[in-house]
Protein backbone atom coordinates (compact mmCIF):
# COMPACT_ATOMS: atom_id res chain seq x y z
CA UNK A 1 0.00 0.00 0.00
CA UNK A 2 1.65 3.44 -1.38
CA UNK A 3 2.38 5.90 1.92
CA UNK A 4 2.12 9.51 1.49
CA UNK A 5 1.80 12.53 3.96
CA UNK A 6 -0.85 13.94 2.47
CA UNK A 7 -4.43 12.67 -0.17
CA UNK A 8 -6.54 15.93 -1.27
CA UNK A 9 -9.54 14.75 -2.45
CA UNK A 10 -10.94 17.27 -5.32
CA UNK A 11 -8.87 19.99 -6.62
CA UNK A 12 -11.22 22.71 -6.20
CA UNK A 13 -9.95 26.15 -5.72
CA UNK A 14 -8.77 25.56 -2.37
CA UNK A 15 -7.66 21.98 -2.93
CA UNK A 16 -5.58 23.10 -5.55
CA UNK A 17 -3.92 25.46 -3.59
CA UNK A 18 -3.66 23.24 -0.29
CA UNK A 19 -2.14 20.45 -1.85
CA UNK A 20 0.20 22.64 -3.94
CA UNK A 21 0.88 24.18 -0.86
CA UNK A 22 1.71 21.24 0.56
CA UNK A 23 3.98 19.57 -1.89
CA UNK A 24 5.93 22.48 -2.30
CA UNK A 25 6.79 22.73 1.66
CA UNK A 26 8.24 19.05 1.13
CA UNK A 27 5.33 16.79 1.78
CA UNK A 28 4.52 14.07 -0.18
CA UNK A 29 1.04 14.68 -1.81
CA UNK A 30 -1.53 12.82 -3.90
CA UNK A 31 -3.78 14.90 -5.68
CA UNK A 32 -7.69 13.08 -6.67
CA UNK A 33 -9.09 15.21 -9.60
CA UNK A 34 -12.77 13.85 -11.01
CA UNK A 35 -12.75 15.69 -13.69
CA UNK A 36 -10.59 18.73 -14.20
CA UNK A 37 -7.69 20.55 -11.43
CA UNK A 38 -9.26 23.89 -10.18
CA UNK A 39 -12.56 23.06 -9.82
CA UNK A 40 -16.01 24.83 -10.79
CA UNK A 41 -14.76 28.54 -10.34
CA UNK A 42 -12.14 28.17 -13.50
CA UNK A 43 -14.05 26.44 -15.75
CA UNK A 44 -17.58 26.67 -14.98
CA UNK A 45 -18.17 29.39 -12.50
CA UNK A 46 -16.60 32.25 -11.76
CA UNK A 47 -14.80 32.92 -14.51
CA UNK A 48 -16.28 32.31 -17.33
CA UNK A 49 -19.37 33.56 -15.90
CA UNK A 50 -17.71 36.91 -14.97
CA UNK A 51 -16.77 37.49 -19.07
CA UNK A 52 -20.26 36.87 -20.30
CA UNK A 53 -21.10 39.34 -17.30
CA UNK A 54 -18.49 41.69 -18.89
CA UNK A 55 -19.78 41.74 -22.32
CA UNK A 56 -22.97 42.67 -21.53
CA UNK A 57 -21.74 45.16 -19.33
CA UNK A 58 -20.02 46.66 -22.44
CA UNK A 59 -23.44 46.26 -24.27
CA UNK A 60 -25.13 48.49 -21.39
CA UNK A 61 -22.59 51.16 -21.23
CA UNK A 62 -22.36 51.80 -25.29
CA UNK A 63 -26.23 52.25 -24.79
CA UNK A 64 -26.02 54.64 -21.82
CA UNK A 65 -23.74 56.43 -24.18
CA UNK A 66 -26.52 57.96 -26.60
CA UNK A 67 -27.57 60.05 -23.29
CA UNK A 68 -23.94 60.77 -21.93
CA UNK A 69 -21.76 61.20 -25.27
CA UNK A 70 -24.10 60.56 -28.21
CA UNK A 71 -24.73 57.67 -30.62
CA UNK A 72 -23.24 54.34 -30.45
CA UNK A 73 -23.89 51.83 -33.38
CA UNK A 74 -24.16 48.36 -31.95
CA UNK A 75 -24.27 44.99 -33.38
CA UNK A 76 -23.85 42.43 -30.59
CA UNK A 77 -22.29 39.11 -31.03
CA UNK A 78 -22.01 36.35 -28.81
CA UNK A 79 -18.91 35.28 -30.96
CA UNK A 80 -16.31 36.97 -28.79
CA UNK A 81 -17.71 35.89 -25.44
CA UNK A 82 -17.60 32.19 -26.16
CA UNK A 83 -13.89 32.57 -27.95
CA UNK A 84 -13.01 34.68 -24.74
CA UNK A 85 -14.56 31.96 -21.98
CA UNK A 86 -13.04 29.05 -24.93
CA UNK A 87 -9.59 31.02 -24.06
CA UNK A 88 -10.03 31.07 -20.36
CA UNK A 89 -11.11 27.78 -19.97
CA UNK A 90 -8.14 26.28 -22.48
CA UNK A 91 -11.21 24.54 -24.13
CA UNK A 92 -12.15 23.23 -20.76
CA UNK A 93 -8.35 21.68 -20.36
CA UNK A 94 -6.59 20.97 -17.14
CA UNK A 95 -3.01 20.67 -18.73
CA UNK A 96 -2.05 24.30 -17.25
CA UNK A 97 -2.82 23.36 -13.78
CA UNK A 98 -2.07 19.95 -13.81
CA UNK A 99 1.46 20.87 -14.81
CA UNK A 100 1.57 23.58 -12.11
CA UNK A 101 0.51 20.90 -9.35
CA UNK A 102 2.91 18.35 -10.38
CA UNK A 103 5.96 21.37 -10.38
CA UNK A 104 4.93 22.18 -7.13
CA UNK A 105 6.39 18.19 -6.40
CA UNK A 106 2.30 16.50 -6.06
CA UNK A 107 1.31 13.53 -7.78
CA UNK A 108 -1.99 14.41 -9.49
CA UNK A 109 -4.37 11.25 -10.41
CA UNK A 110 -7.71 12.38 -12.66
CA UNK A 111 -9.85 9.66 -10.92
CA UNK A 112 -12.21 9.70 -7.74
CA UNK A 113 -11.28 9.08 -4.17
CA UNK A 114 -12.86 8.17 -1.09
CA UNK A 115 -12.15 7.41 2.31
CA UNK A 116 -11.68 3.96 3.40
CA UNK A 117 -11.14 4.82 6.74
CA UNK A 118 -9.04 6.96 8.66
CA UNK A 119 -6.03 8.16 6.67
CA UNK A 120 -6.67 5.72 4.30
CA UNK A 121 -8.01 6.69 0.50
CA UNK A 122 -8.96 4.67 -2.64
CA UNK A 123 -8.49 6.01 -5.63
CA UNK A 124 -10.24 4.88 -8.66
CA UNK A 125 -8.81 5.44 -12.31
CA UNK A 126 -11.24 6.13 -15.48
CA UNK A 127 -9.96 2.20 -16.70
CA UNK A 128 -11.08 1.00 -13.18
CA UNK A 129 -7.91 0.32 -11.67
CA UNK A 130 -7.52 0.67 -8.02
CA UNK A 131 -5.22 1.75 -5.66
CA UNK A 132 -4.97 2.14 -2.01
CA UNK A 133 -3.06 4.71 -0.38
CA UNK A 134 -2.24 6.01 3.33
CA UNK A 135 -1.62 8.90 4.17
CA UNK A 136 0.58 9.81 7.09
CA UNK A 137 -0.42 13.51 7.89
CA UNK A 138 -4.19 12.49 6.36
CA UNK A 139 -6.56 13.33 4.22
CA UNK A 140 -8.35 16.73 3.21
CA UNK A 141 -11.38 16.95 1.43
CA UNK A 142 -12.64 19.64 -1.52
CA UNK A 143 -15.35 18.02 -3.33
CA UNK A 144 -17.60 21.02 -3.91
CA UNK A 145 -21.20 20.80 -5.57
CA UNK A 146 -23.18 20.02 -8.21
CA UNK A 147 -26.29 21.89 -9.45
CA UNK A 148 -29.39 20.64 -7.49
CA UNK A 149 -31.86 19.81 -10.29
CA UNK A 150 -35.79 20.08 -9.01
CA UNK A 151 -37.86 17.20 -9.38
CA UNK A 152 -40.08 18.62 -12.13
CA UNK A 153 -42.29 16.69 -13.91
CA UNK A 154 -41.27 15.79 -16.99
CA UNK A 155 -37.63 17.93 -16.74
CA UNK A 156 -35.43 14.99 -16.70
CA UNK A 157 -34.56 14.04 -20.03
CA UNK A 158 -35.22 17.12 -21.47
CA UNK A 159 -31.93 19.51 -22.86
CA UNK A 160 -31.92 21.60 -19.64
CA UNK A 161 -28.92 23.59 -18.85
CA UNK A 162 -27.02 24.42 -15.72
CA UNK A 163 -24.28 26.75 -15.52
CA UNK A 164 -21.91 24.23 -17.40
CA UNK A 165 -24.07 24.21 -20.42
CA UNK A 166 -24.87 28.40 -20.40
CA UNK A 167 -20.93 28.80 -20.37
CA UNK A 168 -20.48 26.54 -22.99
CA UNK A 169 -23.29 28.32 -24.85
CA UNK A 170 -21.80 29.07 -28.39
CA UNK A 171 -25.00 31.22 -29.52
CA UNK A 172 -27.76 33.01 -27.47
CA UNK A 173 -31.12 31.76 -27.25
CA UNK A 174 -33.98 33.99 -28.53
CA UNK A 175 -35.76 33.19 -25.18
CA UNK A 176 -34.65 31.90 -22.05
CA UNK A 177 -36.54 30.62 -18.89
CA UNK A 178 -34.00 30.70 -15.87
CA UNK A 179 -35.06 28.93 -12.74
CA UNK A 180 -33.52 30.15 -9.53
CA UNK A 181 -33.28 33.47 -8.29
CA UNK A 182 -29.83 33.97 -6.55
CA UNK A 183 -26.34 34.39 -7.92
CA UNK A 184 -26.45 32.19 -10.96
CA UNK A 185 -29.61 32.49 -12.23
CA UNK A 186 -29.40 36.45 -12.04
CA UNK A 187 -26.04 36.67 -13.45
CA UNK A 188 -26.69 34.63 -16.07
CA UNK A 189 -30.25 35.98 -16.75
CA UNK A 190 -28.99 39.38 -17.44
CA UNK A 191 -26.33 38.10 -19.37
CA UNK A 192 -28.18 36.82 -21.91
CA UNK A 193 -30.69 39.79 -21.72
CA UNK A 194 -28.46 42.11 -22.62
CA UNK A 195 -27.71 40.33 -25.82
CA UNK A 196 -30.79 39.94 -26.61
CA UNK A 197 -32.37 36.92 -25.54
CA UNK A 198 -36.44 37.06 -23.51
CA UNK A 199 -35.78 36.07 -19.89
CA UNK A 200 -38.17 34.82 -17.20
CA UNK A 201 -36.87 33.99 -14.02
CA UNK A 202 -38.89 31.91 -11.88
CA UNK A 203 -38.09 32.45 -8.28
CA UNK A 204 -39.35 30.11 -5.58
CA UNK A 205 -39.13 32.76 -2.97
CA UNK A 206 -40.26 36.33 -2.29
CA UNK A 207 -37.64 38.00 -4.06
CA UNK A 208 -34.47 37.63 -5.73
CA UNK A 209 -30.91 37.29 -4.19
CA UNK A 210 -32.77 36.22 -0.46
CA UNK A 211 -29.40 36.13 1.51
CA UNK A 212 -29.29 39.74 0.48
CA UNK A 213 -30.43 42.81 2.00
CA UNK A 214 -34.26 43.04 1.09
CA UNK A 215 -33.75 46.78 0.17
CA UNK A 216 -31.05 45.17 -2.83
CA UNK A 217 -33.54 42.78 -4.20
CA UNK A 218 -35.90 45.35 -4.86
CA UNK A 219 -33.56 47.60 -6.67
CA UNK A 220 -31.93 44.55 -8.69
CA UNK A 221 -35.63 43.46 -9.46
CA UNK A 222 -36.52 47.64 -10.29
CA UNK A 223 -33.82 47.23 -13.09
CA UNK A 224 -34.64 43.67 -14.16
CA UNK A 225 -37.98 44.97 -14.93
CA UNK A 226 -36.69 48.12 -16.82
CA UNK A 227 -34.43 46.22 -18.58
CA UNK A 228 -37.13 44.22 -19.50
CA UNK A 229 -36.42 40.94 -17.91
CA UNK A 230 -39.56 39.17 -16.54
CA UNK A 231 -39.25 38.31 -12.68
CA UNK A 232 -41.79 35.60 -11.12
CA UNK A 233 -41.73 35.80 -7.82
CA UNK A 234 -43.07 32.60 -5.20
CA UNK A 235 -43.47 30.79 -8.65
CA UNK A 236 -43.03 27.24 -9.01
CA UNK A 237 -41.86 25.10 -11.56
CA UNK A 238 -44.44 22.03 -11.91
CA UNK A 239 -44.17 20.77 -15.46
CA UNK A 240 -41.44 20.73 -18.47
CA UNK A 241 -41.85 19.42 -21.72
CA UNK A 242 -39.67 19.61 -24.81
CA UNK A 243 -40.36 19.19 -28.46
CA UNK A 244 -39.36 20.74 -31.68
CA UNK A 245 -36.33 22.93 -29.98
CA UNK A 246 -38.89 24.09 -27.79
CA UNK A 247 -39.51 24.09 -23.60
CA UNK A 248 -42.95 24.40 -22.31
CA UNK A 249 -43.44 24.77 -19.17
CA UNK A 250 -45.83 24.81 -16.25
CA UNK A 251 -46.15 26.61 -13.05
CA UNK A 252 -48.21 25.39 -10.18
CA UNK A 253 -50.47 28.56 -10.34
CA UNK A 254 -51.22 27.42 -14.19
CA UNK A 255 -49.22 29.76 -15.59
CA UNK A 256 -47.58 28.19 -18.83
CA UNK A 257 -44.78 29.40 -20.67
CA UNK A 258 -42.45 28.61 -23.69
CA UNK A 259 -38.81 29.50 -24.56
CA UNK A 260 -35.89 27.86 -26.35
CA UNK A 261 -33.95 27.12 -23.72
CA UNK A 262 -34.25 26.28 -20.04
CA UNK A 263 -31.54 27.17 -17.57
CA UNK A 264 -31.47 25.22 -13.93
CA UNK A 265 -29.48 27.73 -11.50
CA UNK A 266 -32.07 26.50 -8.28
CA UNK A 267 -29.38 25.60 -5.85
CA UNK A 268 -26.42 23.17 -5.10
CA UNK A 269 -25.79 19.90 -3.93
CA UNK A 270 -22.56 18.72 -1.91
CA UNK A 271 -20.16 16.42 -3.45
CA UNK A 272 -20.32 14.01 -0.02
CA UNK A 273 -22.25 11.03 -1.70
CA UNK A 274 -19.97 8.23 -1.93
CA UNK A 275 -16.56 9.95 -0.25
CA UNK A 276 -16.78 7.57 2.23
CA UNK A 277 -16.88 9.76 5.48
CA UNK A 278 -19.01 6.78 7.29
CA UNK A 279 -15.76 4.87 6.93
CA UNK A 280 -14.16 7.41 9.86
CA UNK A 281 -17.46 7.91 11.56
CA UNK A 282 -18.70 10.73 10.50
CA UNK A 283 -22.22 11.48 9.07
CA UNK A 284 -21.93 10.72 5.06
CA UNK A 285 -24.09 14.04 4.54
CA UNK A 286 -23.13 16.83 6.28
CA UNK A 287 -19.92 17.15 7.41
CA UNK A 288 -18.63 19.88 10.43
CA UNK A 289 -15.37 21.33 11.20
CA UNK A 290 -13.52 22.99 13.65
CA UNK A 291 -11.63 26.57 13.69
CA UNK A 292 -8.97 24.28 11.82
CA UNK A 293 -11.00 22.93 9.55
CA UNK A 294 -10.91 19.39 10.62
CA UNK A 295 -13.47 16.76 10.61
CA UNK A 296 -11.82 14.19 12.64
CA UNK A 297 -8.26 13.35 13.42
CA UNK A 298 -6.31 13.12 10.00
CA UNK A 299 -9.20 14.81 8.22
CA UNK A 300 -9.58 18.29 6.94
CA UNK A 301 -12.53 19.60 4.77
CA UNK A 302 -12.66 22.75 2.95
CA UNK A 303 -14.79 24.98 0.38
CA UNK A 304 -18.33 24.91 -0.39
CA UNK A 305 -19.02 21.47 1.57
CA UNK A 306 -17.55 22.99 4.16
CA UNK A 307 -20.45 24.79 5.11
CA UNK A 308 -19.65 28.47 5.73
CA UNK A 309 -20.43 30.03 2.08
CA UNK A 310 -20.04 28.86 -1.31
CA UNK A 311 -17.14 31.72 -2.12
CA UNK A 312 -13.87 30.87 -4.11
CA UNK A 313 -12.53 33.15 -1.74
CA UNK A 314 -13.62 31.25 1.33
CA UNK A 315 -12.06 27.50 -0.41
CA UNK A 316 -8.73 29.97 -0.29
CA UNK A 317 -9.22 30.93 2.75
CA UNK A 318 -9.69 27.68 4.29
CA UNK A 319 -7.16 26.15 2.47
CA UNK A 320 -4.56 28.46 3.91
CA UNK A 321 -5.78 27.24 7.67
CA UNK A 322 -5.32 23.73 7.09
CA UNK A 323 -2.31 23.83 5.44
CA UNK A 324 -0.94 25.58 8.62
CA UNK A 325 -2.53 23.11 10.47
CA UNK A 326 -0.90 19.87 7.85
CA UNK A 327 2.05 21.48 8.03
CA UNK A 328 2.07 22.57 11.79
CA UNK A 329 2.76 26.08 11.53
CA UNK A 330 1.26 28.64 13.68
CA UNK A 331 -1.37 31.48 12.41
CA UNK A 332 -4.90 32.61 12.99
CA UNK A 333 -7.88 30.38 12.56
CA UNK A 334 -11.05 30.67 10.70
CA UNK A 335 -13.64 33.55 11.48
CA UNK A 336 -16.43 34.56 9.73
CA UNK A 337 -17.58 37.60 10.83
CA UNK A 338 -16.76 39.03 8.04
CA UNK A 339 -17.46 37.17 4.79
CA UNK A 340 -17.76 39.18 1.80
CA UNK A 341 -19.58 38.27 -1.28
CA UNK A 342 -20.48 40.13 -4.94
CA UNK A 343 -22.86 39.05 -7.25
CA UNK A 344 -21.78 40.48 -10.61
CA UNK A 345 -25.00 41.43 -11.79
CA UNK A 346 -25.46 45.29 -13.01
CA UNK A 347 -25.20 47.18 -10.70
CA UNK A 348 -23.31 44.73 -8.38
CA UNK A 349 -25.29 43.44 -5.42
CA UNK A 350 -22.43 43.43 -2.35
CA UNK A 351 -22.36 42.64 0.83
CA UNK A 352 -20.41 41.60 4.29
CA UNK A 353 -21.03 40.28 7.52
CA UNK A 354 -24.83 39.76 8.85
CA UNK A 355 -27.64 41.61 7.43
CA UNK A 356 -30.15 43.59 9.28
CA UNK A 357 -32.27 40.71 9.69
CA UNK A 358 -29.58 38.08 10.80
CA UNK A 359 -28.61 40.56 13.08
CA UNK A 360 -31.92 40.81 15.01
CA UNK A 361 -32.09 37.26 15.16
CA UNK A 362 -28.78 36.74 17.11
CA UNK A 363 -30.48 39.73 19.52
CA UNK A 364 -27.92 42.08 18.90
CA UNK A 365 -29.39 45.76 19.05
CA UNK A 366 -28.99 47.15 15.84
CA UNK A 367 -28.77 50.76 14.33
CA UNK A 368 -29.06 50.83 10.41
CA UNK A 369 -28.33 53.55 8.43
CA UNK A 370 -29.32 53.66 4.42
CA UNK A 371 -28.44 56.03 1.31
CA UNK A 372 -29.37 56.40 -2.23
CA UNK A 373 -25.85 56.25 -4.13
CA UNK A 374 -27.69 57.61 -7.43
CA UNK A 375 -28.36 60.39 -5.27
CA UNK A 376 -24.63 60.88 -4.19
CA UNK A 377 -22.42 63.41 -6.21
CA UNK A 378 -21.01 60.50 -8.49
CA UNK A 379 -24.05 59.17 -8.66
CA UNK A 380 -25.46 62.48 -10.08
CA UNK A 381 -22.36 63.00 -12.52
CA UNK A 382 -22.34 59.02 -13.43
CA UNK A 383 -26.00 59.56 -14.68
CA UNK A 384 -27.58 56.43 -16.55
CA UNK A 385 -26.61 53.12 -14.81
CA UNK A 386 -25.97 54.80 -11.15
CA UNK A 387 -28.67 52.67 -9.52
CA UNK A 388 -27.28 52.04 -5.62
CA UNK A 389 -27.34 51.70 -2.29
CA UNK A 390 -25.49 51.87 0.47
CA UNK A 391 -26.62 50.20 3.95
CA UNK A 392 -24.91 49.87 7.45
CA UNK A 393 -25.79 47.75 10.19
CA UNK A 394 -24.42 48.76 13.80
CA UNK A 395 -24.12 46.80 16.99
CA UNK A 396 -25.79 49.30 19.31
CA UNK A 397 -23.73 47.30 22.64
CA UNK A 398 -20.12 47.30 20.90
CA UNK A 399 -20.07 50.88 18.20
CA UNK A 400 -19.24 48.76 15.78
CA UNK A 401 -20.40 47.56 11.83
CA UNK A 402 -21.34 43.87 11.70
CA UNK A 403 -22.50 44.28 8.44
CA UNK A 404 -22.50 45.83 5.38
CA UNK A 405 -24.50 46.14 1.84
CA UNK A 406 -23.43 47.95 -1.13
CA UNK A 407 -25.50 47.97 -4.51
CA UNK A 408 -24.29 49.72 -7.44
CA UNK A 409 -21.37 50.15 -10.20
CA UNK A 410 -18.26 48.88 -8.90
CA UNK A 411 -20.01 47.61 -5.38
CA UNK A 412 -17.69 45.19 -5.03
CA UNK A 413 -14.96 46.96 -5.05
CA UNK A 414 -16.41 49.65 -2.60
CA UNK A 415 -17.65 47.03 0.07
CA UNK A 416 -14.19 46.51 0.91
CA UNK A 417 -13.56 49.32 3.26
CA UNK A 418 -17.18 47.94 4.61
CA UNK A 419 -15.22 44.31 4.99
CA UNK A 420 -12.04 46.03 6.28
CA UNK A 421 -14.69 47.92 8.90
CA UNK A 422 -16.04 44.37 9.79
CA UNK A 423 -13.40 42.80 10.14
CA UNK A 424 -10.91 45.02 12.06
CA UNK A 425 -14.38 45.92 14.27
CA UNK A 426 -13.54 49.68 13.66
CA UNK A 427 -15.51 51.69 15.73
CA UNK A 428 -18.25 53.57 13.71
CA UNK A 429 -17.13 57.00 15.78
CA UNK A 430 -13.42 56.05 14.03
CA UNK A 431 -15.09 55.35 10.52
CA UNK A 432 -17.36 58.69 10.99
CA UNK A 433 -13.49 60.99 10.99
CA UNK A 434 -12.00 59.39 8.18
CA UNK A 435 -11.83 61.53 4.95
CA UNK A 436 -13.83 60.15 2.27
CA UNK A 437 -12.48 61.51 -1.47
CA UNK A 438 -14.81 63.55 -3.52
CA UNK A 439 -16.53 62.70 -5.79
CA UNK A 440 -16.39 59.06 -5.19
CA UNK A 441 -18.87 56.40 -4.84
CA UNK A 442 -17.43 55.17 -1.79
CA UNK A 443 -18.05 58.38 -0.13
CA UNK A 444 -21.89 57.36 0.06
CA UNK A 445 -20.58 55.14 3.20
CA UNK A 446 -20.21 58.16 5.37
CA UNK A 447 -23.59 59.33 4.07
CA UNK A 448 -24.73 55.79 5.56
CA UNK A 449 -23.04 56.15 8.74
CA UNK A 450 -24.45 59.59 9.19
CA UNK A 451 -27.92 57.88 9.56
CA UNK A 452 -27.25 55.27 11.94
C1 LIG B 1 -22.00 29.70 -12.20
C2 LIG B 1 -21.19 29.95 -10.96
C3 LIG B 1 -20.61 31.19 -10.76
C4 LIG B 1 -19.86 31.43 -9.62
N1 LIG B 1 -19.30 32.66 -9.44
C5 LIG B 1 -18.56 32.90 -8.34
C6 LIG B 1 -17.94 34.17 -8.15
O1 LIG B 1 -18.05 35.08 -8.98
N2 LIG B 1 -17.20 34.35 -7.03
C7 LIG B 1 -17.06 33.38 -6.09
O2 LIG B 1 -16.37 33.60 -5.09
N3 LIG B 1 -17.64 32.17 -6.24
C8 LIG B 1 -18.38 31.91 -7.35
N4 LIG B 1 -18.94 30.67 -7.51
C9 LIG B 1 -18.72 29.64 -6.47
C10 LIG B 1 -17.34 28.99 -6.69
O3 LIG B 1 -17.25 28.44 -7.98
C11 LIG B 1 -17.08 27.93 -5.64
O4 LIG B 1 -17.34 28.44 -4.36
C12 LIG B 1 -15.62 27.53 -5.77
O5 LIG B 1 -15.43 26.81 -6.95
C13 LIG B 1 -15.10 26.76 -4.56
O6 LIG B 1 -15.54 25.48 -4.61
P1 LIG B 1 -14.87 24.27 -3.85
O7 LIG B 1 -13.49 24.58 -3.44
O8 LIG B 1 -15.81 23.82 -2.84
O9 LIG B 1 -14.77 23.16 -5.01
P2 LIG B 1 -15.22 23.08 -6.52
O10 LIG B 1 -14.74 24.25 -7.29
O11 LIG B 1 -16.65 22.73 -6.60
O12 LIG B 1 -14.34 21.85 -7.00
C14 LIG B 1 -14.43 20.58 -6.42
C15 LIG B 1 -13.70 19.58 -7.28
O13 LIG B 1 -13.71 18.32 -6.63
C16 LIG B 1 -13.89 17.30 -7.59
N5 LIG B 1 -14.40 16.12 -6.90
C17 LIG B 1 -15.60 15.99 -6.27
N6 LIG B 1 -15.69 14.77 -5.69
C18 LIG B 1 -14.53 14.13 -5.96
C19 LIG B 1 -14.02 12.86 -5.63
N7 LIG B 1 -14.71 11.98 -4.88
N8 LIG B 1 -12.80 12.51 -6.08
C20 LIG B 1 -12.08 13.37 -6.83
N9 LIG B 1 -12.51 14.61 -7.17
C21 LIG B 1 -13.71 14.99 -6.73
C22 LIG B 1 -14.81 17.91 -8.61
O14 LIG B 1 -14.65 17.28 -9.87
C23 LIG B 1 -14.36 19.37 -8.62
O15 LIG B 1 -13.42 19.62 -9.66
C24 LIG B 1 -19.68 30.39 -8.66
C25 LIG B 1 -20.26 29.14 -8.86
C26 LIG B 1 -20.99 28.91 -10.00
C27 LIG B 1 -21.59 27.55 -10.20
N1 LIG C 1 -20.83 36.09 -7.70
C1 LIG C 1 -20.74 35.08 -6.87
O1 LIG C 1 -20.06 35.12 -5.85
C2 LIG C 1 -21.49 33.82 -7.18
C3 LIG C 1 -22.11 33.63 -8.40
C4 LIG C 1 -22.79 32.44 -8.62
C5 LIG C 1 -22.82 31.47 -7.62
N2 LIG C 1 -22.19 31.71 -6.45
C6 LIG C 1 -22.23 30.72 -5.35
O2 LIG C 1 -22.87 29.55 -5.77
C7 LIG C 1 -23.95 29.25 -4.92
C8 LIG C 1 -25.05 28.62 -5.69
O3 LIG C 1 -25.74 29.56 -6.49
P1 LIG C 1 -27.29 29.38 -6.83
O4 LIG C 1 -27.73 30.63 -7.48
O5 LIG C 1 -27.56 28.08 -7.49
O6 LIG C 1 -27.86 29.07 -5.42
P2 LIG C 1 -28.72 29.76 -4.28
O7 LIG C 1 -29.06 28.63 -3.43
O8 LIG C 1 -28.05 30.92 -3.71
O9 LIG C 1 -30.02 30.30 -5.05
C9 LIG C 1 -30.90 29.44 -5.66
C10 LIG C 1 -32.24 30.11 -5.70
O10 LIG C 1 -33.10 29.26 -6.43
C11 LIG C 1 -34.35 29.26 -5.80
N3 LIG C 1 -34.96 27.97 -6.10
C12 LIG C 1 -34.64 26.76 -5.59
N4 LIG C 1 -35.44 25.82 -6.12
C13 LIG C 1 -36.27 26.45 -6.98
C14 LIG C 1 -37.33 26.03 -7.81
N5 LIG C 1 -37.68 24.76 -7.87
N6 LIG C 1 -37.98 26.97 -8.54
C15 LIG C 1 -37.63 28.27 -8.47
N7 LIG C 1 -36.64 28.72 -7.69
C16 LIG C 1 -35.96 27.82 -6.97
C17 LIG C 1 -34.09 29.45 -4.32
O11 LIG C 1 -35.21 30.07 -3.72
C18 LIG C 1 -32.85 30.34 -4.33
O12 LIG C 1 -33.18 31.69 -4.18
C19 LIG C 1 -24.34 30.60 -4.32
O13 LIG C 1 -24.95 30.45 -3.08
C20 LIG C 1 -23.03 31.32 -4.21
O14 LIG C 1 -22.44 31.04 -2.97
C21 LIG C 1 -21.53 32.86 -6.20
Amino acid sequence: MPEVDLVVIGTGPGGEALASRAASSGLEVVAVEAHLVGGECPYYGCIPTKIMVRASDALAEARRAGELAGDVSLEPSWAPVAARVAEATADWDDAVAVKRLEDAGAVVHHGTGRLDGPRRVVVTLADGSETTYTARRGVALDPGTRPAVPPVDGLEGTPYWTNRDAVRATAVPASLVVVGGGPIGVELAQAFARFGSRVTVLQHGERLLERDEPEASALLEQVFMREGIRVLTRAELATAAYADGTFTLGLADGTRLSAERLLVGAGRIPNLDGIGLESVGLDPHAVSVDERMRAADGLWVIGDVAGHGAFTHLSMYQSEIAARDILDEDGPTAEYHAVPHTTFTDPEVAGVGLTEADARARGLDVKVGQTDLGASSRGYTHGPGSDGLVKVVEDVSTGVLVGAAVVGPYAGEIISMLTLAVHARIPVATLRTMIYAYPTFHRAIESALSEL
